[in-house]
């Protein structure tokens, strides 16, 4: 097949373009990859790892752009061995790319298409050995949607699995139009957007967040009408109680102490105090789908870390910022 040029450009000001390669689709492609678990130097570059096979459901994707999570570093370490993929891993979980082949049995995607997604549908329960730090990644077509028109591929990658957790989230509180909310940790990559969607989304009437106080303005910018410097105060003890609570830090013993009476209290990671519950994301392309009018509008933005993104070669370094837990929105690995 001859060769495949994908010309990306946003709608929006100041428009960016970007010329993709989509095919021939080689054999052999270069990737991030790791062959024990362990820190940040299991890390090792390959030039030669092997294109990942798709099913008959399922489309190869030509990386244009990857996100660093919480979970990949995790999974790095070894937290979830008990039910992860074989070794050696290509991490990665967050795409936005190009369509460069499709299953026969996918409808929704053809060659050329501009896409992103989460591409571990349960996240911790067989995650994909071939990640997304890679130049082609293997994905079911359901779990991705469109990329916004509006944003850049690093913009874009940024979002599948964080918005689909702030998401699954609030509709698993019932969190509704009229109600208040307090997010903890409103700075990071889930609770930058839990703000955003809770404003813009579910109606919220009220929305508070916790950040240090560098990172205070960011969160009024991102909607919320109560900025608690975490430094400064402890949001327990305000008089203030929230219908629901947002953890997405790990401090749910404190988070129970700002709910209301019969409200609902839900975290992400650490140990859950009753009544509060933890839920792992489940990655859906059509939750993507839903949301693209509230980014394409502009309503809800992508957070991109103000570090900017790390270039492929530095994917070592772009972990080792992550995980010193003072990243600000999204750590973002662009051009792939
Ligand atoms: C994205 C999934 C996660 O699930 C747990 C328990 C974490 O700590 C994650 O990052």
């Amino acid at each position: 097949s001859g060769r495949f040029v994908v010309k990306s450009q946003t709608t929006s000001a100041p428009a960016s373009s970007e010329s993709v390669t989509v095919t021939p689709v080689p054999s052999q492609m270069k990737a991030w990859v790791y062959g024990e678990y362990g820190g940040v130097d299991v890390l090792k570059f390959d030039s030669n790892v092997g294109v990942p096979d798709f099913k008959e459901d399922e489309v190869l994707v030509k990386v244009v752009a990857a996100a660093l999570n919480p979970v990949d570093a995790k999974r790095r370490q070894g937290k979830f061995k008990a039910t992860d993929s074989p070794l050696p891993t290509v991490p990665g979980y967050d795409v936005a790319g190009v369509v460069a082949k499709v299953g026969s049995q996918v409808k929704d995607f053809k060659v050329g298409d501009e896409v992103y997604g989460d591409i571990n549908e349960k996240a911790l329960e067989g995650p994909r050995q071939f990640g997304t730090l890679a130049e082609y990644t293997a994905v079911e077509a359901k779990l991705l949607a469109p990329k916004p028109k509006n944003l850049d591929f690093a913009q874009a990658a940024g979002l599948p699995l964080a918005i689909e957790t702030a998401y699954e989230g609030l509709e698993r509180t019932g969190f509704s139009a009229g109600k208040s909310i307090l997010v903890l940790n409103g700075s990071g990559g889930v609770g930058s957007l839990v703000i955003q969607l809770a404003k813009q989304v579910f109606g919220a009437s009220r929305v508070a967040a916790t950040a240090s106080t560098r990172n205070l303005d960011l969160l009024k910018s991102l909607g919320a009408d109560l900025a608690i410097d975490y430094t400064k105060e402890n949001f327990e003890d305000l008089p203030e109680k929230f219908d629901v609570v947002y953890d997405a830090i790990g401090q749910c013993d404190r988070a129970v102490k700002a709910m209301k009476e019969g409200g609902s209290v839900v975290a992400l990671t650490g140990a859950v105090t009753p009544p509060g519950f933890r839920f792992v994301v489940t990655s859906n392309g059509e939750v993507l789908k839903k949301l693209n009018p509230y980014l394409e509008s502009g309503k809800v933005k992508a957070v991109v870390d103000p570090k900017g993104t790390f270039s492929f070669a530095q994917v070592a370094d772009a972990f080792s910022y992550l995980e010193t837990n003072r990243a600000t929105g999204k750590v973002i690995i662009h051009p792939i």
